[in-house]
């Protein structure tokens, strides 16, 4: 059976690396992991950690993380600290351990007693398993070259989808420190220059989760998670501060810190740079260390928000109504989707159909903005129009007010008339019209601010002003993402945009058939 979380007592963690790619197999969510060095008797041999010499278990730390990130991804492997810095008599987990396993052969008595002395959270009927890492090796843990130990350390970060990089960042702090740790959590002001923010997880969760994790690896330890809107948060106020870690990439953010502390009469932090977790198997488009961009990446394409079923519509054919801002590369979705078995209506096309001369909605247009939107061969001259609607939203709205129902019309029609299993509905206002209503599942198209400015002046040629303009009459990217199942970003090369295309497919197959 599958245990949701797992305890392992590991007494070789130089073998690590065997062990983990078993693990999976047997747990589901949670795997804490205990260094049997670190405890009293029962099994653990215990020589209580000498005060300083805690960031000895750094590389230690380091490499089981790195382990983790390369052989159990999918799982929430937490390390726990407490016994590595305090005689701890028992383990105390948040989450109630269901499986036990050790890495070496104990008796049965021994393993009895040590459940039974030593792990307080443990569930009624557990079990317990041993994976044999082999010959036990002696730690020639050689640490952090910067043994500093503080009573209070300080970090920050975006901590998105917390990693196992985040991890080991947090928990070098965290055997730094005697006392507390304050952890900085830029909030929503600080994060929009990063790839593909509008993924980001809220402020509140990023801080519900360093509170955990901390909590569970290091609960004796005070710990104040605080949102930062500057680089800087408390590290230049509080004189309390001793050591700040941080990663190798942002040594310069604690330099600066310091040459701020030291203006304001302050002691300067004892800068602690961590090592980066280099990212198992890196697609050529992705950053080479662990990183949140690239979770956010490989986000794309997948089902960001649950799909919930939707009543008064039918089953068949399945509808996804694909939605984003203006330029956002909508077209180059369908380019890709048009290659596999699916009707797609565009309600551009739709919509200017709508309005050729004869058609339902060409009299009712007329009839409002006058003749000056009309071309001397007495189409609709959608140019002169669009320059009306666009710059002005009342406009807009009554346009929209005279063909939305047209285009719903024949959109529904095309729907029926259809033999595919698959229905894409192209629609650039499909959430303000209210039309999610009437699709399975909503897919939006996303790209940076700047992009889509540049993309408006280059394809459509407008001036600078007129394409942010038009992009600010629009809701921003954010409103999108909470509004959909599926996010695509084709901001990258087309082959990209084409993965994550079938990546969606594929994965839509799997909810189509499992319906
Ligand atoms: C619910 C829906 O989404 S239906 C599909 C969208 N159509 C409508 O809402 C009908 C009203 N719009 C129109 O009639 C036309 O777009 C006009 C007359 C305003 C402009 O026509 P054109 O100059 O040919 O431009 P076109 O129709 O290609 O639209 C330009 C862009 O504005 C978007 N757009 C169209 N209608 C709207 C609208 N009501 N609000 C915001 N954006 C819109 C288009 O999707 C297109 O986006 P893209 O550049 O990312 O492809």
């Amino acid at each position: 059976m599958l245990a949701k979380t797992g305890l392992l007592v590991i007494s070789n963690p130089q073998q690590i690396g065997k062990v983990l790619p078993s693990i999976q197999k047997h747990v589901k969510t949670t795997i804490y992991i205990q260094l049997l060095s670190a405890l009293t008797e029962p099994l653990g041999s215990f020589q209580p950690a000498m005060y300083n010499t805690w960031p000895k278990f750094s590389k230690t730390i380091y490499n089981i993380y790195f382990q983790a990130a390369k052989h159990c991804s999918n799982l929430d492997v937490k390390i726990l600290l407490s016994g590595l810095k305090n005689n701890i008599p028992k383990i105390i987990t948040q989450h109630p351990i269901e499986l036990v396993v050790f890495d070496n052969e104990h008796s049965q008595s021994d393993i009895d007693n040590f459940i039974s002395t030593k792990i307080q959270n443990i569930t009624k009927k557990y079990d317990v398993l041993t994976i044999n890492s082999g010959k036990s090796n002696t730690t020639d843990d050689v640490g952090n070259n910067n043994q500093r130990i503080c009573k209070h350390a300080v970090l920050g970060g975006t901590f998105d989808r917390l990693h196992t990089a985040h991890k080991f960042l947090l928990s070098e702090a965290a055997l730094r420190a005697t006392e507390k740790i304050t952890i900085g959590v830029t909030d929503e002001k600080m994060i929009q220059s990063k790839i593909l923010w509008e993924l980001i997880e809220d402020i509140e969760v990023r801080v519900r989760n360093v509170t955990d994790f901390l909590k569970d690896v290091c609960p004796e330890l005070e710990c104040s998670v605080v949102p930062i809107s500057d680089p800087f948060g408390p590290a230049i106020v509080d004189p309390t501060m001793e050591v700040i870690v941080v990663s190798k990439e942002t040594v310069r953010g604690g330099e600066k810190i310091n040459e701020i502390r030291v203006e304001k009469g302050l002691k300067p932090l004892d800068i602690v740079p961590v090592e980066l977790i280099d990212e198992p198997n890196p697609h050529p488009n992705e950053e080479v260390k662990i990183s949140s961009s690239t979770i956010r990446k490989r986000l794309l394409g997948t089902v960001i928000h649950p799909i919930q079923p939707k009543d008064g519509i039918p089953k068949h054919p399945y509808v996804i109504g694909l939605t984003g801002g203006i330029a956002s590369g909508k077209s180059g979705v369908t380019r890709w989707l048009s290659e596999l078995d699916v009707l797609i209506i565009n309600c551009d096309i739709v919509g200017h159909e709508s309005y050729k001369p004869g058609k339902p909605c060409y009299q009712l247009i007329v009839e409002h903005f006058g003749k000056a939107v009309l071309a001397s061969d007495g189409e609709i001259n959608r140019k002169a129009l669009g320059e009306i609607v666009f710059k002005d939203p009342e406009q807009m709205q009554a346009l929209n007010r005279l063909v939305w129902p047209a285009i719903a019309e024949e959109v529904d029609k095309l729907i029926r008339a259809s033999d595919k299993n698959v229905v894409v509905v192209e629609a650039a206002v499909l959430l303000t019209a209210g039309w999610e209503k009437r699709c399975h599942e909503v897919w939006t198209t996303l790209v940076p601010r700047e992009e889509a400015i540049n993309r408006l002046i280059t394809r459509n040629k407008l001036m600078e002003e007129q394409a942010k303009s038009r992009i600010d009459a629009q809701p921003p990217n954010t409103f999108y993402v909470k509004n959909s199942n599926v996010v695509l970003c084709p901001l990258w090369e087309p082959e990209y945009t084409r993965e994550q295309v079938r990546r969606a497919w594929k994965l839509l197959q799997e909810r189509i058939a499992s319906r």
